[in-house]
Formats: C-alpha cells, structure tokens, sequence
C-alpha cells in the first residue's frame, strides 16, 4: 500500500491548522524511519497516531516538537516552523522522569516559573485533574496514574493549542485510563488540537476524530474511521445469533465467521439491510448485535495486512 496524498481541508488556510504535514521523510542515517507521511489536523480534533512497535509514531511526535529534522518534506506546526512555540505545544512523553524528592505543589511552582505562568493556572489543574489529595506528597510517593495526571497538568499550564501525548494510559487502571481521555476529550471540545500515541485501540477508538495509521514508517491509512472502513470495505459485524439456522441458510451461510461463542455474520456495509431482514423475518432473531468494524480489525487490515475476508 503506498502512502497519500492529504490536501488542507476546504475553506482552512494552512495558517489555521494545528498541523500541515506533506510528504514528509525522516532518515536515521541510510534508513528511512518515516516515508511520505502526509496529513493535517485541525484545531479542536483528536488524532489517533496507531501503528506497531517500532511503527515511527514517537518519531513523527519529536518531529512535531521540532527535537527531530526531516530530511524532506513540509511540516508546520500552528502555522510554524516544529518548535517556534514551545508554550503552545504541550507534551506528555511516554516515559515520565521526575525529581522524586520534589513535592507535586513545588513540581508545579517550578515549571509555572519556567514557563511565566501565573501560580493561579497550576492551582485549577489541580483541582481539575483532582491532584489536590497528594498536592504536598513528594513525587516519589505518587502512584503512576497520580503521576501521569502531573504529567498531563504540567503539559497544559501554558493552556497549549496542540497537545501531544505518547502513550498516556499505559499501567493505568481502567478508571484512571476513563479520566485522562476525559481530559482529552474536554480540550479537544474547548478547541485544542490532540494527538494520542497509543497501542490500546478500544479505549482510545471512542474520542478519536481521525486516525493516521503507521507501519514501518509508511502511512498506511489516514482519516476517519468511517473513511477507512469505507475505503477498505470492512463488513459490519452481526453477533448472538442461531448459527445452526444461519448455517442452513444459503443466503446467509456465505457471511458466516468464527465459531462457537464467537460465531458471527460479517457482512459487506450493502447487504446489511437485506441481512436483517433475513434474521428477522425468516429466523425470527430479533437480539442480534449489529456492530461496524472497530478499530482493531482497521488496524489487522491496513496494518497487518490482513485481507478483508480474514478478519
Ligand atoms: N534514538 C534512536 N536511534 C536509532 N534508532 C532509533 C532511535 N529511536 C528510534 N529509533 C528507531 O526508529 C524506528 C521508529 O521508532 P519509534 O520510537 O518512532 O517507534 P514507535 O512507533 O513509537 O514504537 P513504540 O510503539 O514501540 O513506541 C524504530 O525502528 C526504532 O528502532
């Protein structure tokens, strides 16, 4: 599959968007670790950077900051050159490192001073992130999602535009997991650009604006879930249903996958009308489930290759 092209949305200028990225190339001495990626993202709209270890997803993110060269190709950020405006970008890197001896109250004063940010603005990110029960707990004694919620308050003290986070959920329980996309979700609705590096496709697929899916470097897919599911033919998925009366079907059988408890029907987004009325007046099922591809079989499909009729 080879990479596309993405043009800037219509009536947006260039200017306007979070991030412009057009053909764009980063080698690591012979090697081409990123392959003509191309895509844009605008303000107010989350982004799913999804691919496998060693994809190029962190890689594309400290281009993004501008701690990375491309060797060719076109990338703005806010309009501007990766890294002219360090306090509208925030980052939340995959390994968090912290002074342990620090309290979270003084970690935060810190990095206010460091970015000429008013003491006001750490004190409603922590009432918002609920970091006020640990607030004079010293760094070191912070559990790892009170941690990350630090990380994430310390990347938004300068109320940045674009956000930035590299697998903000890994370790997290599932409640901890819930509040940060809740987070997110909430600066994605106030306006603010984000993209999310992350390997945990169900948690992520329900905030997600758009996706650009990786592999080896290459852009194997980039938009909408809707755009990739049309663009690949993905069936919807029908579940709990008679797979001994479906079996006997002839107009059914074809679409029959998997076995026992997971016995499905996939069928082509075309034939699911036919399909249930097929269920509903023929076999009198009426509690099947009727689901789109998600995100995982996106990912088997453009990312591992997966042929549509395999998954
Ligand atoms: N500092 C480095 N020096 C040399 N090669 C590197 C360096 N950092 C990353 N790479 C290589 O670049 C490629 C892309 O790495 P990158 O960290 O961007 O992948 P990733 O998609 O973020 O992976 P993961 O999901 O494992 O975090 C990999 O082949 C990796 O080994």
């Amino acid at each position: 599959m080879s990479a596309m092209t993405t043009h800037t949305p219509m009536n947006m200028e260039p200017n306007d968007l979070a991030v412009l990225c057009r053909d764009l190339v980063f080698r690591r001495g012979d090697t081409e670790v990123l392959k003509r990626i191309a895509f844009t993202l605008e303000p107010g709209r989350l982004l799913g950077l999804i691919g496998h270890n060693g994809a190029g997803k962190s890689t594309l993110i400290k281009l993004m900051l501008g701690l990375l060269t491309p060797a060719s190709g076109t990338l703005e950020v806010l309009g501007g050159k990766p890294g002219a405006r360090p306090l509208d970008v925030g980052y939340l890197p995959e390994n968090l490192s912290f002074y342990d001896a620090m309290t979270v109250r003084e970690h935060l004063q810190y990095f206010s001073a460091l970015k000429g940010v008013p003491t006001s603005r750490a004190q409603d990110l922590v009432e918002e992130l609920g970091l006020g029960v640990v607030i004079d707990r010293k760094l070191g004694q912070c559990s790892k999602g009170q941690r990350q919620r630090l990380g994430l308050a310390q990347a938004l003290l300068s109320k940045p535009r674009l956000l930035m986070l590299d697998e903000p959920t890994v370790g997290l329980d599932p409640a901890a997991s819930a509040l940060m996309y809740r987070e997110l979700s909430r600066l994605r609705d106030a306006g603010c650009a984000v993209v999310v590096c992350t390997h945990e496709l169900a948690l992520v697929e329900p905030h997600l604006d758009q996706v650009l899916l990786l592999a080896q470097g290459e852009m194997r897919g980039s938009g909408t879930l809707e755009d990739l599911r049309g663009r690949a033919g993905l069936p919807a998925l029908i579940s709990n249903i008679d797979a001994a009366a479906v079996a006997k079907d002839d107009l059914l059988a074809p679409f029959l996958r998997g076995e026992g408890a997971d016995v499905k029907l996939a069928v082509p987004q075309g034939d699911v009308p036919a399909v249930v009325k097929r269920l509903t007046d023929v076999h009198g099922i009426y509690d099947f489930q009727l689901r789109k591809a998600d995100l995982g079989m996106i990912f088997a499909h453009f990312v591992l290759d997966v042929p549509v009729e395999d998954l």
